[in-house]
């Protein structure tokens, strides 16, 4: 009995990275909607696209303070022979003018008011003089401005119906921008996705309890939890359990109908303890894989209980960490509604010697610098999955590719962005 569980667990088919993401990307859907008030909206994703229901600017507006004119009455300008305009109004931001201009007019307006029909410019204040003639007022003006200066037409900047945002944006401060122009109170966001985090393991301690002999505090709880919340989810924290399939299995149960995604740590490589291997290979899971070409992570699983996926991640924290950012972050961002590349890719120098041979890719936590105008990229430490310590300040993942020897400082490697 004992035999056959453990070479079933030796005996695994490893896939390649990307073809476990589009696994798990399959296996999810993009949740759905719920309205929130524009200020609440900060940090979460455009359920739908946002169309421009009107122009912007929505009337001709001047950019400047001065004086709207007809360049038709300048023509003649110079300095030596300025042109005497009639002045009609005054015309500052949120008013609307009572008259449109004929020949030898004009109306003093202020920067963002709208301008008089008529104008086809604006003349800066510091550019005329202005006195008063037989108690009208007017104005003087000594250059000719070609149509169109200081005005911004109606739609210059946004057309109606153009699609302005896209479903799945995130809604930042040019979001928020954006929307509040377009009479967006309420924003519909896609729901957050919850996140239910378990942790394996019979060494595992609270963080609150004292260390005990063979014990260690469970830190990866608090650390996908982090993951999760930068992503815009919703961690639901299940706590630990002992390496005991049968409580586990309960609790994994347990949690899916109340989440939309279940992140496990540990247990997934072959140990006689490894629970989670057992819980996968139960007749109501669907298993999607359960070793991947790559390090950190190899024995990364992931399987479906019904519709709900289980991502279960090394317990070693620095392949969870990068499990995380390759496994979890497509599942999210399809939930989210986003589509494009999930981490902005980019080519920098390597920081410093990467001396070993290596079988798998490597997914090596960095940290990103520009020196002398150059992107390098540098190791936060020695990239053992076992560390934790790397995972801080670690802003971006180095993929080195299999490797008959290593590479030297300043070979150009590719990496993908981790920070938000
Ligand atoms: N004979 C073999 N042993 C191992 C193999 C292998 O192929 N053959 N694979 C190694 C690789 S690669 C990895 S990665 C790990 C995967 O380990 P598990 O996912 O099974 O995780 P555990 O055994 O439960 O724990 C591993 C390590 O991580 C610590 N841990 C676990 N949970 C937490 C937590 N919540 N917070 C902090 N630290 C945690 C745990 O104490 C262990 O030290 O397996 C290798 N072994
Ligand atoms: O796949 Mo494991 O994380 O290298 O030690
Ligand atoms: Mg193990």
């Amino acid at each position: 009995m004992q035999q056959t569980e453990s070479s079933e667990r030796f005996r695994r088919k490893a896939i390649q990275p990307e073809e476990a993401q589009q696994a798990i990307v399959n296996s999810v859907r993009a949740l759905g909607a719920e309205t929130v008030g524009l200020y609440e909206a900060w940090d979460r994703h455009l359920a739908e696209a946002l169309i421009a229901p009107h122009p912007f600017p929505p009337f001709r507006r001047s950019g400047m303070d001065g004086y709207a004119v007809r360049t038709a009455d300048l023509l003649q300008a110079a300095p030596g022979s300025p042109v005497e305009l009639t002045v009609l109004e005054c015309l500052p931001g949120g008013k609307a003018p009572k008259h449109s201009l004929g020949p030898g007019q004009a109306s003093r307006i202020m920067t963002g008011g709208m301008v008089p029909e008529g104008a086809d410019a604006v003349v800066m204040l510091e550019m005329v003089a202005a006195e008063e003639r037989d108690d009208l007022p007017c104005v003087r003006i000594g250059k000719a401005v070609a149509p169109g200066v200081n005005i911004s037409e109606i739609g210059s900047e946004i057309r109606e119906g153009e699609r302005l945002l896209p479903a799945g944006r995130r809604i930042g401060a040019g979001e928020s921008a954006v929307l509040a122009a377009c009479g967006c109170a309420r924003v519909a966001v896609t729901r957050r996705p919850r996140v239910a985090i378990l942790s394996t393991g019979s060494e595992l301690l609270e963080v609150d309890e004292p260390l005990a002999p063979a014990k260690i505090r469970n830190s990866n709880a608090p650390m996908l939890a982090a993951l999760v919340r930068e992503l815009g989810a919703e961690p639901i924290l299940l706590g630990k359990v002992p390496d005991d399939a049968e409580a586990a299995g309960r609790l994994v149960r347990g949690a899916l109908s109340d989440c939309d995604l279940l992140l496990t740590s540990g247990g997934v490589s072959v140990g006689d303890f490894d629970v989670m291997v057992d819980i996968l290979a139960q007749p109501d899971a669907k298993l999607l894989f359960n070793k991947i070409a790559m390090r950190p992570g190899s024995p990364t699983s992931a399987a479906l209980f019904g519709e709900k996926l289980v991502l279960a991640l090394s317990g070693n924290p620095g392949a969870c960490f990068v499990g995380f950012h390759l496994f979890a972050v497509p599942a999210l961002h399809r939930m989210l509604g986003m589509d494009g590349p999930t981490h902005l890719e980019f080519t920098a120098c390597l920081g410093e010697d990467f001396p070993k041979v290596n079988a798998y890719r490597r997914y090596i936590r960095a940290s990103t610098a520009i020196r002398d105008g150059q992107v390098w990229v540098t190791p936060t430490g020695d990239d053992k999955s076992s560390l934790m310590t790397t995972i801080v300040g670690a802003d971006c993942l180095i993929e080195i590719p299999p490797l008959k020897e290593g590479l030297k400082r300043g070979h150009p490697v590719k990496a993908w962005n981790i920070r938000r």
